[in-house]
């Protein structure tokens, strides 16, 4: 794209629909000094592209870029070089409006979905607010889109009068994820979904995100500090470390035969739980 705010036209099943090419990332350290204004490479000459029906694993200890790089895919940050593609179509700055077009394309869940959700807005606002504010279909269209997002994630029509402090961690995450598929994108980028919930419904969680991508044909990008959870869901994987790729490629080959040292750490981390 010549100019910086349409992401591209409508998915090819051909094309990748976020792709980040030789991306960089380096912010001024939080640690600097006045006179020593030291520098983190937090993005460091990353390439990866995620297409429609598949689910790209980002796995890395803190630190490693992870959430940095979930924000340059889905428009949040602009990388200091390289270029960031949506739909095939080059994107070089992130304003409200570029961001909003991009919101359409590719939509993001994070990890703690009290944060996430407004603590007043109930539930059917929350589902709602999207589709208003991008002016989908009519209002009586909207609200069918609503109760229809909410059996999508699992949840009851009851659920859409209450307010997030009134839901348990796992349905205010259900009720994210449903918020994330409103305007209906070609993917979501899911930064640790499941980090902040209890050990017995984090399962559930990765079913549903799962089930998602086999019934809608969503692209999935799936980031966890966690390679047993990334296991999991991803067709491809991607490990990093201190902001580079430092192995990549079918999730069968990184797991099962890990060319690199670090990859063969966290593996011997975090022992299979099946
Ligand atoms: N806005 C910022 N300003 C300065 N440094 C930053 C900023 N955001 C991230 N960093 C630094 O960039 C590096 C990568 O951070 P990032 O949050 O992307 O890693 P991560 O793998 O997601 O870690 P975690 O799992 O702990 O969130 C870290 O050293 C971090 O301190």
């Amino acid at each position: 794209m010549s100019g910086t705010t349409t992401p591209g036209t409508p998915a090819r099943p051909d094309r990748p629909v976020v792709e980040l090419r030789d991306v960089h990332v380096v912010f001024k350290a939080r640690t600097g000094t006045l006179f020593r204004a030291n520098r983190v490479h937090a993005v460091d000459d990353v390439s990866v592209q995620v297409r429609r029906g598949r689910t790209l694993g980002i796995v890395g200890e803190s630190g490693s870029g992870k959430s940095t790089m979930a924000k340059v895919l889905v428009g949040l940050q602009v990388p200091t070089s390289g270029e960031v593609r949506f739909r095939g179509a080059a994107v070089r700055s992130s304003t409200p409006r570029v961001r909003r077009e991009i919101g359409r394309v590719v939509s993001v869940v994070f990890q703690d979905p009290a944060t996430a959700l407004n603590a007043r807005m109930r539930v059917r606002e929350a589902l709602r607010d999207p589709l208003d504010v991008h002016d989908v279909g009519t209002p009586a269209s909207r609200t069918a889109r609503v109760r229809e997002l909410t059996h999508l994630v699992g949840l009851p029509s009851s659920v859409l009068d209450a307010l997030p402090g009134q839901l348990s961690g796992g349905q205010r995450q259900r009720v994210a994820i449903a918020r994330a598929l409103a305007l209906e994108p070609d993917v979501i980028v899911a930064d640790e979904p499941t980090s902040a919930l209890d050990v017995s419904v984090r399962a559930q969680i990765l079913n549903l995100l799962a089930d998602l991508k086999h019934d809608l044909g969503l692209g999935m990008v799936f980031i966890s500090h966690d390679i047993q959870t990334v296991r999991h869901v991803s067709d491809e994987i991607v490990v990093m470390r201190s902001g580079r790729i430092v192995e990549s490629g079918p999730a069968a080959q990184v797991l099962d035969d890990p060319r690199h040292e670090y990859t063969r750490t966290l593996l011997a981390a975090a022992p299979a739980l099946l």
